[in-house]
C-alpha cells in the first residue's frame, strides 16, 4: 500500500501546511479508498493568499498581455505534457472514465489557449465628444484579484476555464476547488511554478467552502468571484459578495429539457439523448435532465432508447470498455436512491435501472445503474429537481405549445436540446425556449468561443467566449480636452 500523499496549500509560489493541523481525506469513488489528503485551510490562510495575489497583481498587470499569454501557453503545454498523470488523478478523485478524464485535461489546456488568443483583442474605444477639442477614451482594465470557486464534476477544466481569461486580462487569482476533487487542480501549482508564472499570480487553497470559500468572497481585496456549482451555494456567494458589491459570475444548476419532435431523426436523437444523460455518470450541468418525446414516435423511440440504455456497461472507469463509472460520493448516491423512491411514490414507472448494480465488483464504490422513468407527469419532483446523475424521466407530448410550456415550466434556464428538421419549429423554439444555450439536432457540449450563460436560477453573468472574457475587466472612461 503506497503512502498517502498529503497536499499543501499553494500560496505566493510556495507550498505551505495549514496551521489548522487538520486535513481532508480525498476518497476514490470506485473503491472508497483514501487516495490523498489535502489541507483544511484557515480563514487566515485565505487572507494570506489574497494579499499575495494583490501584491503580485501590481506587477502582473504591467506585463503586456502578449507576455502574459506567452507564460500561459507554456502552462497549457505542461498540462498536455502531463495528461496521463492528471487524467489518472481525475479518475481517482472523481470517478470519471479515463478517456473522459483525458478529454478534460485536453479541454483545460484549450480553455487556457483560447484565452491566450484574446491577448491582442483587449480593445477599448475612442469616441468624439460633444465638446470642442475633446476626446472620450474607454479603456478595458483588469479588476484586480479574482477568486475562483469550482465544482467537482470537471474540476481541472473549470479551473482552466477561469484562470485563463482572468490572467490574460491582467488579474491574479485565488482558486478554491471543491473539497471533493481538489487534487488535479492543486497540481496546477507545480506546473505554474515550472513555467515561471510569478509567485502570487496563481494561488490554490483547499478547505470547506462555507468557511474558506466564504472568507475569500467577503474580503474587500477580492474584486471578482467566479463560481461554478449549485444554485443554493451560488445564492449564498451572491449575498456575501453584496457587502462589497464585488462582481460575481455564477454558473449554477440546470434541468435541461431534451425535446424529440415527430419529424426528428430518431436514431440520431436516441444516441444524443443517451450520451447527454449518461456521460460522466450524468454529472454535467447541461445534461439531458428530462426528455419529452412526441406521442407519434414514442414507442419506436423508446424501444431503441431503452435497449441502448440497458447495454451501457457500468464499471471500473480505468477500463476502456467501461461506459459509465460511479457517482462522486456517497451523498450523491443517496440522492439518486431518494429521487427514484420519490418518483415511484408519485406514480412513475421504472423502465430500467433504479438501484446499485449487482455483483462483487460493485460492493465498494458509489455505483448506480443507468435509470429511465416512464409514465411521468409534469408535476412530479423528478421533472423539476436537478438529479445531476444517471436518472432520466421521460414524458410524451402532442403539440408544440404543450412541450414548450413543459420545457419552460422550470426554475432553471441553462441548456435545452431539440431534435427536428423543421426550420419553422427550430426558429419558434429559439424564440420561445427560456434557456441561455440551445442545442439543435445534437446533444450538449459547449465550445470555448460560444457563451455558457444560464438564465433564472442557473446563473448570472455567463462564461466563455468574448462575453465571458469581458467579465474579467473593468472599464475606465477618460475625458481629454486639449488646448487649441
Ligand atoms: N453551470 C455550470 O456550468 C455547472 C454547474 N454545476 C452545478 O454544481 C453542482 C454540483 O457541484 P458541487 O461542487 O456539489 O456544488 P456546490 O455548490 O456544493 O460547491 C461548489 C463550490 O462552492 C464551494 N462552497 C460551498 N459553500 C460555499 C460558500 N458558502 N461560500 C463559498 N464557496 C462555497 C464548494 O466548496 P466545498 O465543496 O469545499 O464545500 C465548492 O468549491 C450541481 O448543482 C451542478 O448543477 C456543476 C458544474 C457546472
Ligand atoms: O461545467 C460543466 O458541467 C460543463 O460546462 C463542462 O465543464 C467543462 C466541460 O468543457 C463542459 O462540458
Amino acid at each position: 500500500m503506497s503512502a498517502i500523499k498529503e497536499y499543501q496549500l499553494f500560496i505566493d509560489g510556495k507550498w505551505v501546511t495549514s496551521t489548522s493541523g487538520e486535513t481532508i481525506d480525498i476518497v476514490n469513488p470506485t473503491t472508497e479508498e483514501i487516495v490523498a489528503r489535502v489541507q483544511n485551510g484557515t480563514v487566515e490562510e485565505a487572507n494570506q493568499a489574497l494579499n499575495a495575489a494583490d501584491r503580485a497583481q501590481k506587477e502582473w498587470k504591467k506585463l503586456p498581455a502578449r507576455s502574459r499569454a506567452d507564460l500561459l501557453y507554456k502552462l497549457a503545454d505542461e498540462i498536455k505534457a502531463n495528461s496521463d498523470f492528471l487524467a489518472e488523478l481525475l479518475v481517482k478523485e472523481q470517478g470519471k472514465l479515463l478517456k473522459v478524464a483525458k478529454g478534460e485535461v485536453a479541454v483545460t489546456a484549450s480553455f487556457i489557449e483560447y484565452a491566450c488568443e484574446g491577448a491582442r483583442r483587449i480593445e477599448g474605444d475612442i469616441i468624439p465628444s460633444d465638446n470642442p477639442n475633446e476626446q472620450i477614451w474607454i479603456q478595458k482594465i483588469p479588476r484586480g484579484v479574482v477568486v475562483a470557486i469550482t465544482a467537482w464534476n470537471f474540476p481541472l477544466a473549470l479551473a482552466g476555464r477561469k484562470l485563463g481569461p482572468a490572467l490574460i486580462a491582467g488579474n491574479t487569482i485565488v482558486i478554491k476547488p471543491t473539497s471533493e476533487t481538489p487534487l488535479a487542480t492543486l497540481e496546477l501549482g507545480n506546473l505554474a511554478k515550472k513555467v515561471g508564472i510569478p509567485d502570487g499570480v496563481i494561488n490554490i487553497l483547499t478547505g470547506p467552502g462555507r468557511a474558506m470559500g466564504n472568507a475569500l468572497v467577503e474580503s474587500p481585496i477580492t474584486k471578482m468571484v467566479t463560481m461554478t456549482g449549485s444554485t443554493p451555494v451560488g445564492q449564498s456567494i451572491a449575498r456575501a459578495a453584496a457587502q462589497n458589491l464585488t462582481h460575481v459570475q455564477l454558473e449554477l444548476g440546470g434541468k435541461a429539457p431534451f425535446i424529440v419532435f415527430e419529424d426528428a431523426d430518431i436514431d440520431a436523437a436516441v444516441d444524443s439523448a443517451l450520451h447527454s444523460r449518461f456521460d460522466n455518470c450524468g454529472q454535467v450541468c447541461t445534461c439531458n435532465e428530462r426528455m419529452y418525446v412526441h406521442e407519434g414516435i414514442y414507442d419506436t423511440f423508446m424501444e431503441k432508447f431503452i435497449a441502448k440504455t440497458k447495454a451501457i456497461k457500468v464499471g471500473d472507469p480505468m477500463l476502456a470498455e467501461t461506459d459509465m463509472g460511479p457517482k462522486v460520493n456517497a451523498a450523491e448516491l443517496k440522492h439518486m436512491e431518494h429521487l427514484v423512491a420519490v418518483s415511484l411514490e408519485e406514480g412513475a414507472t421504472l423502465a430500467t435501472g433504479g438501484k446499485k448494480p449487482e455483483g462483487s465488483a460493485f460492493e465498494k464504490g458509489y455505483w448506480f445503474e443507468p435509470t429511465v422513468l416512464t409514465n411521468v407527469t409534469q408535476n412530479m419532483t423528478i421533472v423539476h429537481e436537478e438529479s445531476f446523475g444517471p436518472i432520466l424521466p421521460v414524458l410524451k407530448f402532442k403539440t408544440f405549445e404543450e412541450v414548450v410550456g413543459y420545457a419552460n415550466d422550470c426554475e432553471y434556464g441553462l441548456a435545452a436540446m431539440i431534435f427536428t428538421n423543421d426550420m419553422n419549429t427550430i426558429m419558434k423554439c429559439n424564440d420561445e425556449l427560456e434557456y441561455g444555450e440551445i442545442y439543435v439536432n445534437r446533444g450538449h457540449g459547449e465550445q470555448h468561443q460560444g457563451f455558457h450563460n444560464g438564465y433564472k436560477l442557473s446563473g448570472s453573468g455567463g462564461e466563455d467566449g468574448k462575453y465571458g472574457f469581458e467579465q474579467y475587466m473593468e472599464k475606465k472612461t477618460f475625458y481629454i480636452r486639449h488646448k487649441v
